[in-house]
């Protein structure tokens, strides 16, 4: 029984995925003598968060009752009054809490605080699941850096176009729109000049009814992105990460027509620093949407958690076809980041794969 209102909470937290960054994705679950009289999703940073939720709807039935909730409640005052105060005054007498929160403000002081309280806490239900809905807040919280997805599209033979550079489409309608809601879910998207110089990319979130448009980042050392690019016309935010190579005038441009645009030293884009300036805008999950050459970069530096790879049914070949991830790529097999098969999926004619890195 406790896993079907775990699994509930979980299910509700997920329901606002990209809707709550730079906070986590919770659910919560009051049940009282095995009627549900509460239900509870963090809906926004800054609004309720799931456990108030639940608690308003449950009013004086919380009273003696039980919480399932997918994240260890809060202590601290936030942007709102912690949780477990809330819990314990509205007198609900066992807590069941799916995961830990690793932010060194919270973890275990929820918790403990609860059972300095007489509530009965259990912890570890469904605990894989309640995880997964927070892969971005955990990594955010601990390194302060975005989590990095990997997006590549490809042939069976990993090439991103053909030799004459066709691209559209390799994958099908469905893989795309999948790849929206990526888009939708992640606080920005990356891709290199190469890619905004061929297919002068919107990189916005097109899925029916709507969702959120991540943060366009260009990185563009000699600041060659034309000032009539669809990322600098169409008035959506973007950031483009420039270096000494780049022009003032160009500069100047570009912040004139409202692009966002940052100088770095050197005469190379340190992936790094950028991840650092990224993490210093509270941008806490980046989808780099390539092309071969930034993902490069990101693979050869270990810059990334996961890989999300399409792979349509088509062989392209040609040496000169660009692929998935192109630059100089590492000389030792020794040196390869290891992945890990996380779930693979048929989307219509396609196969997705998401791959994350052992340590995440
Ligand atoms: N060529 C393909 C992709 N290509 C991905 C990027 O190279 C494109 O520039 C980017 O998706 C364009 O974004 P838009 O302008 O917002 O539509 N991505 C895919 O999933 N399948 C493909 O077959
Ligand atoms: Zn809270």
């Amino acid at each position: 029984m406790n896993e079907k209102y775990m699994h509930l909470a979980v299910q509700m937290a997920r329901a606002a995925a990209g809707q709550t960054s730079p906070n986590p994705l919770v659910g919560a679950v009051i049940v009282k003598e095995g009627e549900v009289v509460g239900l509870g999703a963090h809906l926004k940073a800054g609004e309720k968060h799931a456990e108030r939720h639940a608690l308003d709807m449950a009013g004086e039935k919380a009273s003696g009752a039980e919480m399932y909730v997918t994240l260890e409640p809060c202590s601290h005052t936030g942007r709102t009054p912690p949780c477990a105060d809330a819990i314990i005054n509205a007198g609900i007498k066992k807590v069941y809490v799916a995961s830990h929160d690793p932010n060194p403000q919270v973890a275990g002081q929820g918790i403990r605080k609860l059972e300095a309280a007489g509530i009965n806490v259990q912890k570890g239900i469904l605990k894989k699941e309640a995880e997964e809905l927070n892969y971005f807040f955990f990594h955010f919280i601990q390194t302060k850096t975005p989590y990095v997805t990997l997006k590549m599209a490809a042939s069976i033979d990993g090439k991103t176009a053909t030799s004459q550079g066709e691209s559209k489409w390799i994958t099908g309608e469905e893989s795309r729109q999948d790849g929206h809601q990526l888009r939708h879910e992640h606080d920005a998207i990356l891709v290199g000049i190469e890619t905004v110089l061929a297919d002068n990319p919107s990189l916005t979130t097109r899925i029916s009814g709507g969702g959120s448009n991540p943060l366009r980042i260009i990185l563009d050392s000699k600041l060659r992105t034309p000032a009539d690019a669809r990322l600098v016309t169409d008035k959506q935010s973007t950031w483009i990460f420039a270096t000494e190579q780049c022009s003032k005038e160009k500069v100047r441009l570009l912040r004139s027509l409202g692009v966002k645009v940052t100088v770095l030293s050197g005469f190379s884009i340190d992936i790094k620093e950028v991840l650092e300036k990224l993490g210093e805008a509270e941008i806490t999950s980046l989808l780099v949407e390539g092309g071969g050459t930034v993902h490069d970069s990101f693979v050869t530096e270990n810059l990334f958690q996961r890989v999300v790879l399409y792979t349509a049914p088509i062989l392209i070949g040609g040496r000169q076809s660009p692929q998935s991830v192109a630059g100089n790529g590492i000389g030792k097999l020794s040196e390869a980041a290891v992945l890990q098969l996380h779930s693979s999926v048929n989307i219509g004619s396609d196969v997705r794969q998401i791959f994350l890195r052992k340590d995440e």
